[in-house]
């Protein structure tokens, strides 16, 4: 069929499998061509099919010959209707990686659930023995609790007071000003509840206690600070408080892996597109403005720069480099004074007949096209492209 990308805001519900494939063998070209000095052997990667994940998964592999194991929450292709995105990349990630003879195979469900933690128990068991690494690199806007079966919602709302600032519709280059309301009710607890770290705890327990894990085993999730203008609907609003606990949770797990020697560790990203950012109000505002300043200074990176820097000169250093909060900061470069300040005074005069000139709006489409393998270089959009494509080490 001729796939075309059908967006809805921030979604974009079809998406093309050779567009895909390209992306994710542009990120396997860099690692290839960067190298690691060291990086793990056997890991699990959960949230393994888009964004950090993904080329978290890419870095192992391709990095340092890492047998992968990928767990992520997909929909499958169907006649007449595309899959999602992180379908056709795993499809392309795993058909690159059996190409060199790595090993890596993939579960698709619901991660935060007691099934998909036993299924992927039981195939590391058979066939990797114990892992050396554990990424946790989930983004979900809902959790149903494996205990109570209750599903929690979470919120990206501002606490105490409502919020007003300037956002952009990317599609149509419009500025204009939205107001977020604050916080209700559960809104917070239900946040926390879904993005915070008990998830992330309880895989790290689960693997811990089937004794999958090896001497000195080290577990990393994914973080985000961002600037002041952000801060009332990202750190200091519900997903704020839910990143807290995630924090927090590393030391929790650190503590609970004592005995292996292992370490729980929280790396600090920058702001990306992704479709987990692509849905944050005033987030691709600042986006669109931060890529502007960071590409005049030559310092811009995407998902596969950013893990490839916190694998090669963060994560598998003797001593690894901290904030005095314990975190691994890869948005340095994002969280330059000079940056910043420059971002800051651009997000002051922006507006719709503007914002194409003194940001990198066109940086923002590209990259959103993109994660769906839409407006990729090289890619003959007319030609007749088969949807239905398999992952071929799909646990079943
Ligand atoms: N995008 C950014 O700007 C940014 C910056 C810093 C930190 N982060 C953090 O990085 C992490 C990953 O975010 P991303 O932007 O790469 O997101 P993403 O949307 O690209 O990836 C999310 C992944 O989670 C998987 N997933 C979602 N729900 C699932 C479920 N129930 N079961 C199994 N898999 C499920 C998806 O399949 C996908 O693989 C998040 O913790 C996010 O907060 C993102």
């Amino acid at each position: 069929m001729i796939i075309e990308p059908r967006t809805r805001g921030f979604i974009c519900t079809t998406a093309h499998p050779t567009g895909c494939a390209e992306n994710v063998k542009a990120q396997i070209g860099y690692i290839k061509s960067k190298g690691l000095n060291k990086g793990p052997k056997k890991v699990l990667v959960i949230g393994a099919s888009t964004g950090f994940g993904l080329a978290s998964r890419i870095t192992s592999a391709f990095g340092s010959n890492a047998s992968t194991i990928g767990v992520f929450f997909e929909k499958p292709p169907s006649e007449g209707r595309t899959a999602s995105t992180g379908w056709y990349n795993t499809a392309a990630f795993e058909t690159e990686a059996h190409k060199e003879g790595l090993y890596a195979k993939s579960i698709n469900g619901d991660a935060f659930s007691n099934e998909i933690k036993a299924k992927t128990l039981e195939l590391i068991k058979t066939d990797l023995g114990k892992i050396d690494m554990v990424v946790y690199s989930l983004a979900s806007p809902v959790r149903t609790h494996p205990e109570t079966g209750v599903r929690y919602k979470s919120t990206l709302k501002p606490i105490g007071n409502s919020y007003t600032n300037k956002t952009v519709d990317f599609h149509t280059g419009e500025v204009k000003d939205i107001t977020i309301a604050p916080a209700e009710g559960d809104d917070v607890a239900n946040t926390v509840t879904v993005m915070g770290g008990e998830d992330w705890q309880l895989w790290i327990d689960a693997l811990q206690e089937a004794d999958l894990l090896s001497e000195n085993f080290k577990t990393v999730a994914y973080s985000y600070i961002g600037p002041k203008l952000t801060e009332p609907v990202y750190r200091k609003g519900t997903i704020g408080m839910a990143k807290d606990h995630l924090e927090e949770t590393a030391f929790t797990i650190t503590e609970s892996l004592k005995q292996i020697n292992g370490k729980a560790y929280i790396s600090v990203n920058k702001a990306l597109v992704t479709q987990s950012s692509a849905a944050i109000p005033v987030i691709p505002l600042y986006i669109s403005l931060l890529y502007k300043i960071m590409k005049r200074e030559g310092i811009h990176e995407g998902c596969i720069e950013q893990i490839h820097r916190l694998y090669q000169d963060r994560l598998f250093l003797d001593a690894v480099p901290t904030d005095e909060q314990g975190r691994i900061r890869i948005d340095d470069w994002e969280m330059r004074a000079d940056v910043q300040e420059q971002v800051a005074k651009l997000w002051q005069e922006a507006t719709t007949e503007n914002l194409s000139k003194i940001g990198d709006l066109e940086g923002y489409r590209t990259d959103f096209f993109n994660l769906f393998g839409f407006h990729v270089e090289g890619v003959d959009y007319k030609e007749d492209t088969n949807e239905i494509v398999r992952i071929p080490g799909l646990k079943e």
